[in-house]
């Protein structure tokens, strides 16, 4: 899905009305009509709906929803700030046409009883042109006191679409935000997806064909990316038709990681792994993962990596440690390699130490780093947006893919473009999950997806399988291994 800017939406939206395909008025009822449906499908006629508006169109539509939920014997009240601006010309038609008295309110002189509440923000929108004060920003520090279920249209009052609020602004706090068509950009980091809770995108009628022609270097994985690009398995292949995966890591007390990344690749459908580990972890990861085969890089740490074939993709990193022989053999085998290889955990913290090696990389090459990882890497950042920022530029000029993980994983393709994953859930916030990441994407990448899909596809997998064990097991007991068992889930998924 394309992520574009509050000025494409609204360009988008006045292309639609020019060329007649709608008229606003329209538009702003079929935004209207689609809260509606969605509010409907959720809760029933006992509750009690608040709906706080502002003048311009975003209070157009509460105004309209108000109207609907009415028309429906729904008990809804509707509260209008109280300002020297004018309604917006279709506001104002649907202010009209609400069969009820209205409250203009000013600051916090209004009620809301508890129970039952539902409370609708509607007060403003993508137009918001700079942070709330005075009676807004009142009003909505009241609404945020009050104990409800909270709900905003299009955008939590306060936000802004493609910025991030600054800590200590005031937004408008909802469990959950009914946006139109598309993602807003800053819903996916941290700083202002905490004001937004769960996001529905609801289809408004806009002109699809318009969307398809807006440029932008933003996007969201979606279903359909994998279902589309995913490689089905010819009935007549044998192992060698799907890659082999060379997993190397692991290090006294850190057997468990590159344990953990060896079953991911197994179970993404790679041809043949392989583990290089210390001779120490041989007897765990002969055990535990009987499928792949294991050759020794070291005695309690790696000490020298010989990769006794060709044709081979690598994942480095988890669990492999620091030491100072580790550090050398990881050195020479950048040094050998030129295929893009998937970089992670202790191998980008060797890099961090020594930044030049960031120029040995292969291009190509996949680093997944969580925050902390990057920073070490590349800098501090003032946000999240900053950083994913920074990360475009890194990847751009080191030819690289970059992978900031977090609850919106942001992969960084080195022609310029951001793809942010929206599976995966807070039970993955656990020691394990990143080694599993690694695994599957080099699985992928060995079986000759290239560096962008195996990205791509790999994180949208891992945190799916991540939304499939939170259901089979809880997001306080499920592990990694059960994220790694539940990828079967993702596939059967796939081929039904
Ligand atoms: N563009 C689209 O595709 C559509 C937009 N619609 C709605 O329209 C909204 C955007 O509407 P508008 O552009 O009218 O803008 P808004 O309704 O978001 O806000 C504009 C109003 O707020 C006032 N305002 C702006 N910043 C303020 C501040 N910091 N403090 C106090 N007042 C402030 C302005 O004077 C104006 O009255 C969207 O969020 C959405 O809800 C939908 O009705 C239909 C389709
Ligand atoms: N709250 C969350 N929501 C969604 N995904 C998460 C969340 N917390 C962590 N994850 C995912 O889990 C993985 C954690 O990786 P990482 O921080 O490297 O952990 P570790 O090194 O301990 O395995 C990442 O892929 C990240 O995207
Ligand atoms: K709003």
């Amino acid at each position: 899905m394309k992520i574009l800017t509050s000025t494409q939406i609204k360009e988008c939206a006045n292309q639609s009305i020019q060329s007649e395909i709608t008229t606003s008025l329209e538009l702003m009822e079929s935004s209207a009509l689609a809260c509606f449906e969605w509010l409907k499908s959720r809760y029933s006629n006992e509750h009690n709906y608040y709906i706080f508006c502002g003048k311009g169109n975003n209070g157009g539509d509460g105004l309209a929803l108000a109207r609907l939920l009415y028309n429906e014997n729904f008990n809804v009240e509707a509260f209008i700030i109280q300002s020297s601006a004018d309604f917006s010309e279709d506001t104002q038609i649907n202010f009209d046409k609400f069969p009820k008295s209205v409250y203009f309110i000013e600051g916090d002189d209004f009620e809301v009883t508890e129970e039952k509440a539902i409370i609708i923000d509607a007060l403003f929108g993508t137009g918001l042109n700079k942070k709330l004060k005075g009676e807004a920003e009142k009003i909505v520090s009241k609404l945020n006191e009050i104990n409800a279920i909270k709900i905003s249209i299009d955008i939590p009052s306060g936000l802004f679409a493609d910025s991030l609020p600054e800590e200590n602004q005031i937004v408008f706090r909802a469990d959950e935000t009914l946006t139109f068509e598309f993602y807003k950009r800053s819903f996916l980091h941290l700083e202002a997806a905490q004001y937004a809770g769960k996001i529905h995108v609801l289809d408004i009628g806009l002109d699809k064909n318009l969307i398809e022609n807006e440029k932008t270097d933003n996007y969201l994985i979606e279903y359909s990316h994998f279902e589309k690009n995913y490689k089905r398995r010819n009935p007549f292949s044998n192992k060698g038709n799907f890659g082999k995966a060379i997993i190397i890591g692991g290090s006294y007390g850190k057997i468990g990681s590159i344990t953990l990344s060896t079953l991911s690749a197994l179970r993404v459908g790679t041809g043949l792994v392989f583990t290089g580990a210390p001779e120490y972890g041989s007897l765990v990861l002969q055990t535990i993962a009987p499928e792949a085969m294991f050759f020794s890089c070291g005695d309690k740490y790696i000490e020298d990596i010989q990769i006794p074939f060709e044709n081979y993709t690598i994942g480095i990193g988890p669990g492999l440690g620091t030491e100072a022989t580790t550090k050398m053999a990881f050195e020479k085998m950048l040094e050998n390699e030129n295929n893009p290889m998937v970089l992670d955990a202790d191998a980008l913290n060797i890099i961090s130490e020594n930044k030049d090696l960031l120029n040995l990389i292969p291009k190509y090459s996949i680093i997944t780093p969580h925050p902390k990882e990057f920073e070490r890497l590349f800098g501090k950042t003032n946000s999240t947006l900053e950083q994913c920022e920074l990360a475009r530029k890194k990847a751009k000029e080191y030819e690289i893919v970059i992978v900031i993980k977090g609850h919106n994983t942001a992969i960084l393709l080195p022609e310029g473009t951001c793809y942010y994953n929206a599976t995966g859930n807070a039970g993955m916030a656990k020691g394990g999950s990143g080694d599993v990441l690694t695994g599957i994407i080099t699985g992928l990448l060995a079986q000759g997806y290239d560096s962008k899909l195996a990205t791509i596809l790999g994180v949208y997998i891992h945190g799916k399988a991540g939304d499939y064990a939170y259901e089979k097991f809880s997001q306080e007991s499920m592990t990694a291994q059960g994220i790694i068992q539940c990828l079967s889930d993702v596939f059967l998924e796939l081929n039904k």
